[in-house]
């Protein structure tokens, strides 16, 4: 079964020191906002390449952009004392444009390294992710693509095996066979063990070849079952971390599947990394509309006067896909939804929803007060959850698979591939507000979606016209994170024409009627922010206790006691119990019903 954690010991050949990796300096996200320039990140090429250029011209400094526009681990010639500090951290911008001698004695080289480069992930999200910020010119000028795994490849066959995932921005095309051609004779390939120094040596070799002697900057992608993350950042720290620049990890999750077995793999990350260079990606953080929360609710003077118990009645939460778990039963059934999508995703906009202002855009900031939400929540108790499974079923001659018809699960699987929460944040903003999580797979619609209910207006002059369901009447700003992007407003308003007859309508942000173009990929923001040193969108170790020990008493409960899932219809809308528990809390789920615009 795939997914225990390796203890950090377990096939470790040789004993190391702790951080033996190279990392940045403390530093680099700890500059205040003021102090910089502000560019967006992406503009057409030519505008934004000259733009930087100009201003590197006029004011001999360059600029890093993450996704907060926040310039990260940027050099000023200004100030002195971050130029001393971070010379042997040149920014992704300062390689594009070098604009004086000084600058090219510290021209650097930039790597990524998937590691699991045969996958699933790697293939369709990680290389296409690479492409598409090479496609934007997002990336330095020295940069190497290498994909690590056990599969014997060449670099030739890496690069048929991606090709066939890269595509280019829909709404421009120009040139694009030639960019691929461009950015596929940049990748190479690499087969090893991932618990083999001497494999990673040899990748070392390599990647020193294409570094020619320029201070090197590292990033390795762990796209690997978790059970050889620990193998393989102790072999990558001992033999192929960068000596010059920095070395940084993306590590996916599952990030353990409870307290204990999350704060072993983080202990054992510890010994060879320092936190700093721990980059644990929740890809739902790097989605548009997740983005806009946060610039939704700070940027606009309507919304946070009403971002309180005092006129929200319920939050909600929803995750839904139309398909089963085809292909990574073996997988899921080891973790099941509240790990795969509740515990990570969903709480993860949950803190973000529900945090105070930070004090600034700082990385450092804003998972201070995510933590602080975290830690504010009890505990989910088990009459607060419920769990379902899906079960196949035949209409029409078309028959769909259940989850134990799957040949990798066990027929006997509790596993639950659907659940509904109600969690409680207990401070003054939230006391008593139900967050309601539901997440499910193999239900009627791909959908993910934040959903804020308002109270009632208290005193209603016109109850009477909206009869006797006032939770009809009831505001709601619903945030669409995906498919079709888009925020919108229900409100009441009358029906033109005589009479006094009130309708519910929305006022409506839809992305791509506002923005005719297409949304990077989440995989394309998180890369981006984790070579350029912006961890504001990446979980911090505090974080992810908090958020496994909300979680780990109702994961040990519902093991301990065997509580048997209820079925519901591949295809259908879930489980009935779920009405039942936003019943409990006197709400009803904004996605069901004649509402779900
Ligand atoms: N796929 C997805 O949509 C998502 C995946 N993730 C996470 O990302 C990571 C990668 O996912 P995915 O690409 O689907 O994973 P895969 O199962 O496809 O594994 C990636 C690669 O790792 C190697 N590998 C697989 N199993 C083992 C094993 N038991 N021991 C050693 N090596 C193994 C294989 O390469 P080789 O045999 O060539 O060495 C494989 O190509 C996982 O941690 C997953 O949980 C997270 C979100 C979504
Ligand atoms: O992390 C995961 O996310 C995917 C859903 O991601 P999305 O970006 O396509 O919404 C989910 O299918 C998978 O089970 C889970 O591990």
């Amino acid at each position: 079964m795939a997914g225990h954690m390796s203890p950090c010991s377990s096939s470790s050949s040789s004993s190391s020191s702790a951080m033996t990796f190279s990392h940045a300096t403390s530093s680099e996200f700890h500059k205040s906002l003021d102090k910089f320039l502000v560019f967006p990140r992406k503009t057409p090429e030519s505008s934004w390449v000259s733009r930087i250029r100009s201003r590197n011209r006029s004011r001999k400094s360059f600029q890093l952009k993450s996704s907060n526009e926040h310039p990260v681990s940027s050099v000023s010639l200004h100030d002195g004392s971050s130029l001393a500090k971070e010379h042997s951290m040149p920014s992704v911008k300062e390689s594009l444009s070098p604009v004086n001698s000084e600058s090219e004695k510290f021209e650097s080289t930039y790597s990524i390294t998937v590691v699991g480069a045969s996958g699933d992930l790697a293939k369709k999200k990680i290389f296409p992710a690479i492409f598409a910020l090479f496609y934007e010119d997002c990336l330095p000028k020295n940069f190497t693509v290498f994909g690590y795994a056990r599969t014997k490849m060449t670099d030739e066959d890496l690069r048929t095996m991606i090709s066939k995932t890269l595509t280019c921005r829909i709404d421009k095309r120009e040139n694009c066979e030639d960019k691929m051609t461009q950015f596929l004779k940049r990748c190479f390939y690499h087969s090893g063990q991932y618990n083999s120094e001497e494999n990673f040596r040899e990748l070392d070799i390599k990647l020193k070849e294409k570094e020619a002697g320029k201070l090197a900057n590292r990033l390795f992608y762990l796209s690997i079952p978790p059970n050889i993350f620990v193998d393989v950042v102790r072999c990558a720290s001992i033999t192929a971390s960068s000596t010059s620049g920095w070395t940084r990890v993306i590590v996916e999750k599952p990030f353990g599947r409870d307290s204990e077995s999350s704060g072993e793999l983080t202990r054992c990350l510890k010994q060879y990394l320092s936190e700093d260079q721990i980059f644990r990606i929740d890809h739902y953080l790097g989605k548009e509309l997740v983005e806009n929360l946060s610039v939704l609710r700070f940027s606009n003077l309507v919304f946070e006067p009403l971002w309180s118990r005092n006129y929200i009645r319920s939050v909600q939460l929803i995750f839904s896909e139309d398909f089963g778990t085809e292909g990574r039963g073996g997988y899921f059934d080891h973790y099941g939804i509240i790990r795969d999508i509740m515990q990570n995703h969903l709480l993860q906009i949950l803190a973000l929803f529900a945090m105070e202002t930070p004090v600034s855009l700082d990385a450092e900031d804003i998972r201070n007060e995510k933590v602080k939400v975290l830690r504010s929540m009890r505990p989910l108790q088990l009459e607060d959850v419920i769990v379902g499974q899906y079960k196949g079923h035949s209409k029409g001659g078309k028959s769909v698979p259940g989850y134990t018809d799957d040949p990798t699960v066990p027929k006997d699987s509790l596993t639950p591939t659907f659940a509904a929460a109600a969690l409680f944040v207990n401070n003054a903003r939230w006391d008593g507000v139900p967050f309601l999580l539901k997440a499910g797979k193999a239900l009627h619609t791909k959908r993910a979606e934040i959903r804020v209910q308002f109270r009632h207006v208290p005193g209603n002059l016109y109850k009477r016209n909206f009869g006797t369901d006032l939770d009809k009447a009831t505001n709601e700003l619903v945030l669409r994170v995906q498919p079709d992007e888009a925020i919108y407003l229900k409100i009441n308003n009358k029906v033109p024409g005589l009479g006094m007859r009130l309708d519910r309508s929305d006022l409506n942000l839809f992305f791509k009627a506002r923005y005719p173009r297409e949304i990077p990929d989440a995989y394309e923001r998180l890369l981006l922010d984790a070579i350029e040193g912006e961890r504001r969108l990446f979980i911090r170790s505090d974080e992810l206790d908090a958020a496994w020990a909300l979680f780990t008493p109702l994961l040990k409960e519902l093991e301990e006691k065997k509580i048997v899932p209820e079925l519901y219809p591949y295809g259908s809308r879930g489980p009935v119990g779920a009405h039942y528990l936003a019943a409990k809390h006197n709400v009803r789920w904004g996605d069901v019903g004649g509402e779900e615009s």
